[in-house]
This record gives structure tokens, sequence and C-alpha cells, in this order.
């Protein structure tokens, strides 16, 4: 089966800064990965380039065996690292929109999560916290039926009660064949609900594992030894 992400010989630059380069990566299907890696190491760049916001300086980036494009935007479904949601905007127009923009959007879904983490769908974004905002981002993004969800550091701004929530909904939410891609620094939050991790240094790929052989080869936590590898 072709892989659901795949980079080749993947580089990045902004000017004479190079932000990721020669990396190479394979991802399978039905996998929740975390991406992991210090302050600027590659991860948005990474997640943007996936979702064809940006596009590469050398080598390719392939979703389902194409390059980012009309037909992969219907599979891909992404998270940005900011809000860009018009704030004027109530929870219920967001649904419509989201539902006339992308034939994927499950809006019975998205009303359930909605209903479960006490968002009432008459609210405009402004009224809300930036909390609440980043849980509607969410909702919006997982009541999609993608085949790739890009999270750019998804539970930042929500607190420890609500994140075992989303983490959650994230897990049940997605279809057993999609691809969740979580960036973030909250390690020991996410890490119970990832199978695999790629850690990131300087725009390079340090290390892929899947969890288990971390935990069992290693007898670490996924944060420990991200930790251990990334010591300042
Ligand atoms: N638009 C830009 N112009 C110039 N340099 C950029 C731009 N965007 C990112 N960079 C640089 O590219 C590198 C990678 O940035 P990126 O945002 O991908 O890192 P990150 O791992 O997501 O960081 P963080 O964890 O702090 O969010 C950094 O050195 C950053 O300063």
């Amino acid at each position: 089966m072709t892989p659901i992400l795949q980079c080749k010989v993947l580089g990045k630059r902004y000017g004479a800064k190079e932000a990721l380069s020669s990396v190479d990566l394979q991802l399978g299907r039905g996998r929740i990965v975390g991406l992991l890696g210090p302050n600027g190491s590659g991860k948005t760049t990474m997640i943007k380039l996936a979702s064809g916001i940006l596009t590469p300086t050398s080598g390719e980036i392939l979703i389902d065996g194409k390059a980012p494009g009309i037909e992969s935007k219907s599979l891909v479904s992404y998270l940005p690292e900011r809000t860009y949601l018009a704030d004027w905007m109530r929870v219920s127009d967001l649904l419509g929109f989201f539902g006339d923009f992308y034939q994927n959007f499950n809006q019975e879904k998205a009303k359930e999560m909605l209903e479960r983490l006490d968002i009432n769908p008459n609210d405009r974004l402004k009224t809300m916290s930036k909390g609440t905002k980043e849980k509607v981002q969410l909702i919006l993004v997982m009541s999609r039926e993608a085949g790739l969800y890009l999270l750019d550091e998804p539970i930042g701004g929500v607190d420890p009660a609500a994140r075992d929530y989303i983490l959650n909904t994230i897990i049940t939410n997605y279809s057993e064949n999609a691809t969740v891609i979580i960036s973030t620094h909250l390690i020991a939050d996410v890490e119970r609900v990832l199978d695999d991790v790629i850690f990131i240094a300087s725009g390079k790929i340090v290390m892929t594992s899947s969890v288990d052989e971390i935990r069992e080869e290693q007898g670490k936590s996924v944060d420990e030894l991200f930790r251990e590898v990334f010591k300042c």
C-alpha cells in the first residue's frame, strides 16, 4: 500500500536559513505519530510542507503517492499553530463553513464533540477563551473524515483536564486507516496516545521509533528519552 506520507531527500530553506535538510521518511496508515523536537527544529515547516502551504526547496513530499495539491487537500486535515478563523463567526457558522468547504466534514460528529465539551454553538469565537477557541478548532479539524491529520501543537492552550478529553477525542475520532501527526512540546501528556515518534533536530530526523520499542528496549518513557537526547 502506498504510504500516506513520504519524504524523499526533502529540503526547505527560508532565504539562507536551512529549516529542513535531506529528510527521508515514510509513514504508514492507522498510526498516531508524535513529531517531537526542540524549538526551531523544523516541525512546523514539515507540517506546512505536508499541508501544501509551503513548497519544498529540494527533494519531494508525497501524500498518498502524490505531490500536495487539490487531491491531497481532501485527504489532509490540518490544524495550524495559530487560529486563522474569523473571530466574529459563531461556532454554528463555522460548522456551516466547514460543511460547505469540505465534502468529508461530519457535522454530527462535530456537534457531539461540542456538546461533550460544553461549548455553545451560538457563541462567537471572539467571546471565547484561548483554550476554548483551540478546542473548537480541533473539533472542526477532527470532524473531517480525512486520511492524514496534521496537528501542530493541538493542546498547548488547553487545561490539563481538557487535554485528556481532547486526546481521547483524537484517538476515537479518526478512522482506522487514517494517520495523525501531532507536533507538541507536551510529550508527557501526549505519549500515551502515540504509536510512533519522530525526533527532529536542526532540520534533520535524528530518530524514528515505535513507542513500544522505546519502552521495551530502552526502558524509558518518550518524555525521558527526549530530555536525554535534547539535553541543553
Ligand atoms: N518564515 C520564515 N522565515 C525565515 N526563517 C524561518 C521562517 N519560518 C521558520 N523559520 C526558521 O526555520 C527553522 C524551523 O522553524 P519551525 O517553525 O519549523 O520550527 P519548530 O520546530 O516548529 O519550532 P517551535 O517548536 O519553536 O514551534 C527555525 O530556525 C526558524 O527560525
